[in-house]
């Protein structure tokens, strides 16, 4: 299946790049770039040097020629775009956030009009694998909320607040630097940021209400010191005390046939560079914690976004997406 990646030159374009060099049915045909045209992809990606001798290319989506794209860049570009692959009919995952919400909640959440509407599946398999099974375009969840979801998802609905704590890696505010990504800002130190108001809080409540959870939803993000990974604490608070064993029991069967969500403590070197989840829980009567990690690039991103491919596509769920992580 011939593949193009529009927004190549970013992180995730990049780990999109590594992780389909190995996908046994894709073929990448256009890697774009405004910028770079005519520049090999190695040159901005040196850990693929000598596995692909991909150019950029400034193409436009109206003469992008393949059967499936992936739009890696940055929402409000997504939507400029995305109308014109669907008129062509061209399948795509959008790992912007354009296409994760209802029309009304993304304007408000992102400040923004929508100028290209419409609704697309949400991409998070472990929880709408119907809807993103044969669907034509399909929105990639934000990074924080696969994880944060993911770790609360089999007691939502026994929840009257879910307070998610997540830290996160730099790779997850994309190539720009800023003062925020600054080593010596980022370096030695740890932080909190966007408190009360980060945008993925509404993806949180979103697919905790799909659920049939009437819980309150509450997110603080920190930027750890690391280049991949999040590691989000769930305080879920319920309306009945459970015990531990019945706790884990339940997460451990509502994820039984979940290839990508493993139960087991949760550490951000037993994912990273994987398409993994991993999850566990601990009771303490009417509070439960349950932590997950995950890697913000492959199961925040394009790994999911591959995944998605491979639902939309009829290809086995996890092909191109078994490798291990490295430990230590
Ligand atoms: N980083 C992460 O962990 C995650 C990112 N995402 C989302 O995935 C998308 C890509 O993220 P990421 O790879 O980190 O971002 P980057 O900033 O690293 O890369 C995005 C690329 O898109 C291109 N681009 C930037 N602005 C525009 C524009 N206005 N029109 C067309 N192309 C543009 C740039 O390439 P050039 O200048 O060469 O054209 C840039 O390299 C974003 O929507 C992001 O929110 C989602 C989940 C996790
Ligand atoms: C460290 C860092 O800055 N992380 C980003 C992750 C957001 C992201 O990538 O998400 P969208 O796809 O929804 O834009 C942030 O907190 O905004």
């Amino acid at each position: 299946m011939e593949i193009a990646i529009i927004g190549a030159s970013g992180y995730t374009g990049g780990e999109l790049m590594r992780l389909l060099l190995h996908h046994p049915s894709a073929d990448i045909v256009a890697a774009t770039s405004r910028n770079l045209d005519g520049t090999p992809v190695a040159s901005v990606h040196p850990h693929l040097r000598g596995l692909t001798d991909l150019v950029f290319r400034n193409t436009e989506a109206g003469d992008i020629d393949a059967d499936f794209v992936f739009l890696a860049v940055p929402h409000t570009a997504a939507m400029k775009v995305a109308g014109t692959l669907a008129e062509r009919g061209i399948r795509t995952v959008d790992l912007s956030a354009d296409y994760r919400l209802p029309k009304d909640v993304y304007e408000k959440t992102y400040g923004v009009t929508h100028e290209a509407y419409f609704e697309a599946p949400y991409g998070l398999p472990e929880l709408h694998r119907d809807e993103v099974r044969g669907a034509s375009f399909v929105a990639n969840p934000g990074c924080f909320p696969t994880g944060a979801t993911l770790a609360a998802a089999p007691l939502a609905k026994f929840a009257h607040t879910i307070i998610y704590d997540s830290k996160t890696g730099v790779s997850g505010a994309g190539t720009s630097p800023s003062a925020t990504t600054h080593y010596p800002n980022v370096g030695d130190n740890f932080n909190a940021y966007k408190w009360t108001s980060h945008r993925h809080l509404a993806e949180m409540k979103q697919e905790a209400a799909r659920l049939g959870s009437n819980a309150r939803c509450y997110f603080t993000p920190h930027l750890l010191p690391v280049n991949r990974g999040i590691l989000t604490t769930a305080h879920i608070l319920l309306n009945e005390p459970t015990g531990q064993d019945e706790v884990e029991a339940l997460y451990k069967k509502f994820y039984a046939d979940e290839f990508f969500v493993r139960y087991q403590k949760p550490t951000l070197a037993a994912v990273r560079g994987t398409n993994f989840c991993d999850v566990a829980v601990e009771s303490e009567g009417d509070r439960v914690v349950a932590v997950s990690a995950i890697d913000n690039l492959v199961k925040g991103a394009s790994g999911q976004a591959i995944q998605n491919m491979n639902l939309m596509c009829g290809f086995a769920e996890d092909t191109g997406l078994r490798s291990a992580g490295m430990f230590p």
